[in-house]
């Protein structure tokens, strides 16, 4: 940061000193909200928490070398007294960023991949000069403000991460760090039940290009009809990036290859190259056209935007990390949160990802999605149902909905096949011949293939898996033990018929008859979709591990609140991700 005395922390905040504070003592930062990150030379600022008081943590905060603490009430030490620490917070960023003219500040909002496209934006940006971005998604009230204080007079950019939870919030955060350039992503469903509907969410997002000066550049997704309309609500120039011819900045033949990694020819006014994402999922190249839209108006050649969007790799946590364990598992960490378009985007991923092998999926009911929530927890069930997988593991509370709407899936599925002898749920996008050999992963060093016409291989404990001819009645095992902690222990059903489960309909794990016509399933394909219900993330690590073989796919994706990311611990050995 810039180097502050207290006095004039204490004009900026129209705070007073208490505490034997020293006037002319001088912060050289970092400012941080946690005593334990405290450097030398910080500014401790005091927010109260759902568990404990930043106040009561000030002392310690001293003693490890803060000059002061930005503070609520008087506290052991010297302080700044204000009001409301985290408008403080914001004041002290916003005067900072006053005192740095030269730098360019770029805003990114939109529902689903700011914090995915800040990463890219900044790997641009950095090669131009200095960049300040937010760690992992510092977004909000006090990590957007963070961020802004971590800039120095060498710092030529801030890619800034713009999130809201309601009306007003972004505009907030444009008054900290005013942007010169605004990207917007999308308009999706997150945080629908706060927002009220979709056109609130766009009002929301749109904030970020009102704020934007004559001068500025708004970078606009085409394809999003949401975003697209903001145009009108900007002074500023408006460029659109998309896939669509009207996109100045286009992703033109797009392929995604067989680890689900999208390739493309980025089109823009003066030249094309081509990216090869190292990025997973389609989705990736609605975030890399924003970065490189933005990096084109920063003054990027072309061929150094498809460079450094072909170099990239996930910088910030559980966001579509893909692990290949020894034994030719693939797991795809995407837990850092869920919504109904994420949810899309990542099993859309995974059926390119888990292509050709048993695929299972940890999912958890989405949250914050108000009145909807139930239809589209449903929708989520029937998507995950409908989805080939040889299991689905719903972990954690109010997953009512997504379960109805997964049996549903695997029901209808069932019925077809039993009418017409159409594929089954079970089945996978491209089923296999009856007999024919299982297609596997690549390559000599691959795993182990399951023979055709094999059980599919479950918990010690479960019974013979062999396909149930159209019309059998289901059996009643109800699939491994809950939690499944005790593999090759008597199966234990999760209190009988999970509530949400069809009534009188298939038991949760059980097996609903169906199965490619003609002959027995090979390896898990063309099996009904098991659907177990389980407490916690570690509960469904737990199941995982007695359903995994070599060379199977398995994708974790749920709320943050549901932690899902330690059930990819589990799985992957505990070794941290
Ligand atoms: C204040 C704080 O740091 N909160 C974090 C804390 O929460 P909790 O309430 O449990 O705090 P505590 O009670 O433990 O502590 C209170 C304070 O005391 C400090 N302290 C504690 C112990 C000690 O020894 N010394 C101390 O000094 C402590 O540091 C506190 O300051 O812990 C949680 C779990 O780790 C954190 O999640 C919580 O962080 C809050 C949420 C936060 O806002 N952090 C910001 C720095 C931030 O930007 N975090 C981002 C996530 C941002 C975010 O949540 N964004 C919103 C908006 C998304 C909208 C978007 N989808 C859209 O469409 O636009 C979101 O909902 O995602 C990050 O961490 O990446
Ligand atoms: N363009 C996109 N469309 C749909 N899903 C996406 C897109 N980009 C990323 N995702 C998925 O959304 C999740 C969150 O990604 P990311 O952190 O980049 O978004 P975010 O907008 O920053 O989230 P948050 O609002 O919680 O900070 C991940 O599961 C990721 O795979
Ligand atoms: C925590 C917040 N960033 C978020 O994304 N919330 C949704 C609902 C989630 O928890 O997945």
């Amino acid at each position: 940061m810039i180097p502050l005395p207290l006095a004039r922390i204490a004009e900026l905040t129209s705070g007073a000193l208490s505490g034997m504070a020293d006037p002319r003592a001088v912060v050289r930062g970092p400012v941080v909200i946690d005593s334990r990150a405290v450097e030398p030379g910080s500014l401790f600022v005091a927010i109260k928490g759902a568990r404990v008081d930043g106040h009561d943590y000030a002392a310690q905060a001293i003693r490890a070398g803060a000059v002061a603490v930005l503070a609520g009430r008087p506290v052991e030490g010297p302080a700044v007294i204000v009001p409301d620490t985290a408008a403080a917070l914001a004041e002290l960023a916003a005067a900072q960023v006053r005192t740095l003219p030269k730098v360019t500040v770029i805003g990114v909002t939109g529902s689903a991949g700011k914090t995915t496209t800040k990463d890219l934006l900044a790997r641009l940006t950095g090669r131009i000069g200095p960049t300040i971005a937010p760690v992992g998604s510092y977004n909000n009230e006090l990590g957007h403000p963070l961020t802004v204080l971590r800039a120095d007079l060498d710092t030529r950019f801030m890619v800034l991460e713009l999130a809201a939870r309601n009306i007003g919030h972004i505009k907030d955060l444009t008054r900290v760090a005013p942007p010169q350039i605004g990207v917007v992503l999308n308009v999706g469903t997150a945080h629908l039940g706060v927002f009220g509907g979709k056109e609130a969410i766009a009002k929301a997002k749109g904030e970020l290009v009102e704020s934007l000066p004559r001068s500025g550049v708004a970078v606009l997704n085409a394809d999003d009809p949401l975003v697209r309309a903001m145009a009108s609500r900007t002074d500023a120039r408006v460029t659109f990036f998309g896939r669509g011819e009207s996109a100045a900045i286009r992703a033109e033949g797009v392929v995604v290859d067989a680890r689900g990694r999208a390739s493309f020819t980025l089109r823009t006014p003066s030249g094309a190259a081509h990216v090869s994402l190292k990025l997973y999922g389609a989705h990736a190249v609605e975030n890399a056209l924003a970065a490189a839209a933005a990096g084109y108006e920063l003054g990027l050649p072309v061929a150094t935007i498809a460079e450094e969007l072909s170099e990239a790799t996930p910088r910030s946590r559980w966001r579509m990390e893909v692990t290949d364990r020894a034994d030719g598992v693939i797991v795809i960490n995407d837990a850092y949160n869920a919504n109904p378009d994420s949810m899309r985007a990542a099993f859309e991923a995974f059926e390119a990802l888990g292509k050709g092998r048993r695929r299972f999926a940890v999912i958890a009911a989405l949250r914050e999605l108000g009145e909807d929530s139930s239809a589209l927890n449903a929708e989520l069930g029937r998507m995950a149902g409908g989805a080939g997988l040889a299991a689905l593991i719903v972990a954690g509370p109010e997953a009512g909905p997504v379960l109805e709407g997964a049996h549903a899936a695997v029901q209808e599925s069932a019925a077809r096949a039993a009418q017409g002898g159409v594929a089954a749920a079970g089945a996978p996008p491209a089923p296999p011949v009856p007999g024919a050999p299982v297609p596997g992963p690549q390559g000599p060093a691959g795993p182990p293939q399951m023979p055709p016409g094999a059980p599919m291989p479950g918990p010690q404990a479960g019974p013979p898996q062999g396909w149930q001819p159209p019309g059998a009645p289901a059996p009643g095992w109800q699939g491994p033990p809950m939690g499944g902690a005790v593999p090759g222990g008597p199966p234990v059903p999760m209190g009988g018929a999970v509530p949400g489960g069809p009534p009188g309909g298939v038991p949760v794990g059980g097996i609903v008859p169906g199965g490619p016509p003609g002959g027995p399933p090979v390896g898990g394909y063309g099996q009904p979709t098991r659907i177990v219900h389980v407490p916690d993330a570690e509960a469904a690590a737990a199941e995982l591990a007695a359903w995994l073989r070599p060379g199977d796919a398995v994708l974790i994706k749920g709320p943050r609140a549901m932690g899902l990311e330690r059930t990819a611990e589990l799985v992957l050995g505990g070794a941290a991700q």
